[in-house]
């Protein structure tokens, strides 16, 4: 058994905890909202995910020194906007070699850092990892068949986690490719919030099919530029979440694209779903990299067009399928 820090409880900060807690350990959870840690006290529930019950001796708190000290163990599990704040927050009570793994997915607008990197900078005495898939909360906390993996620095670390999380409908793989991980779970929410809009407009079976496809071409190219492993885009992180993330109904960045391809703006998308929609903040940063590594990604250009220009999906559609003719894969050059 460990003693394990969940310090964020959002959906998924949730539905780990209890996965954590199923697997007979010590769990903690944090919350830098009152109001959350009240309700979850008093009634045992988190309204996000309301059919679950929190078990009477799960601990939640307001404190960061409670939450963290004497944990074997936090993952990290608030929306990306908050990492380098909270971790900031958590640095006095951070001990050194202490593993502490991130599972929210996103990537900073005005650093360009990946959250892992962010958690690094401020958290240097920590032994920083990622847990990414294909997971909906909503679904992880119904205890429903899911698969995830674990990125360390060490393959002990990647093995520690994946032991703390393994259960038979939670299994998980592990991978040195940090960086890999974090690009593909962060840039699938943008590709997700193209497939949501192509939703929106009316589109179909074919549509979908094609954004995923090119959306992890984008996203290899642009990752592997990074550092990536082209075989981590290939995977559960990567094309795996990209598929559940562009097909799920409980995906926020789709329904918040349904929306958008319905004729909302992005703000009033983004009221509407209410939870946190990543996609929206990776979407700028996925541009700005793009440009920074010279590697061409015509959706996540349009996606940017659409949320941020006004420019109306249908004709970023248009503009995307009358781009200049090109070969599919620039890897496969002819013989002749
Ligand atoms: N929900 C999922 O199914 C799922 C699955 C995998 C990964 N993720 C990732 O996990 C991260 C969290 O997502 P979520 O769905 O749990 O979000 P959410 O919208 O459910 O949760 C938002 C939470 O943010 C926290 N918060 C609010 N203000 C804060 C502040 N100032 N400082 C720190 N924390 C604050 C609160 O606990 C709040 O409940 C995201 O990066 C998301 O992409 C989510
Ligand atoms: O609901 P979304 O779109 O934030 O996606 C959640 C997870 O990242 C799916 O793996």
């Amino acid at each position: 058994m460990a003693k394990i820090g969940v310090i964020g409880s959002g959906s998924w900060g949730i539905a780990l905890a209890s996965l954590l807690y199923n697997n007979k350990h010590e769990v903690t959870v944090w919350s830098a909202l009152p109001d959350e840690i009240a309700e979850m006290k008093t009634t045992r529930r988190h309204h996000t995910l309301p059919e679950l019950v929190l078990p009477d001796d799960m601990i939640f708190t307001e404190s960061l020194e409670e939450a963290m000290t004497g944990r074997d163990i936090l993952v990290t599990a608030v929306p990306s906007i908050y990492v380098r704040s909270t971790a900031q927050k958590m640095k006095p009570f951070c001990r050194y070699g202490q593993v502490v793994v991130n599972v929210a997915k996103g990537i900073e607008e005005s650093t360009l850092m990946t959250l892992s990197e962010i958690l690094e900078e401020e958290l240097p005495m920590a032994d920083v990892a990622v847990l990414s898939g294909p997971s909906h909360a909503e679904e992880v906390s119904r205890g429903l068949p899911t698969t995830c993996v674990a990125g360390a620095r060490t393959r002990k670390t990647a093995e520690y986690i994946q032991g703390l999380f393994m259960h038979e409908v939670f299994r998980v793989y592990t991978s040195p490719d940090i960086q890999g991980i974090e690009i593909g779970g962060s840039l699938k929410n943008v590709i997700a919030l193209a497939a949501g809009i192509a939703d929106g407009l009316g589109y179909g079976d074919n549509t979908k099919a094609a954004l995923i496809t090119r959306g992890i071409t984008e996203i290899s190219r642009l990752g592997t530029a990074m550092g990536g492993k082209f075989q981590t885009f290939c995977g559960l992180s990567g094309i795996g979440d990209l598929i559940v993330t562009c097909a799920s109904m409980h995906s926020r960045n789709r329904r918040a694209g349904i929306l958008i391809g319905q004729g909302k703006t992005m703000e009033e998308a983004t009221e509407e779903v209410k939870m946190v929609v990543e996609g929206v903040y990776s979407a700028k940063a996925a541009l700005a990299l793009s440009r920074k590594y010279q590697v061409s990604m015509p959706i996540v250009e349009q996606v940017n067009e659409v949320l941020f220009n006004g420019k109306p999906a249908s004709e970023a559609v248009k503009d995307l399928m009358l781009r200049d003719k090109t070969i599919e894969s620039s890897d496969l050059p002819w013989d002749n």
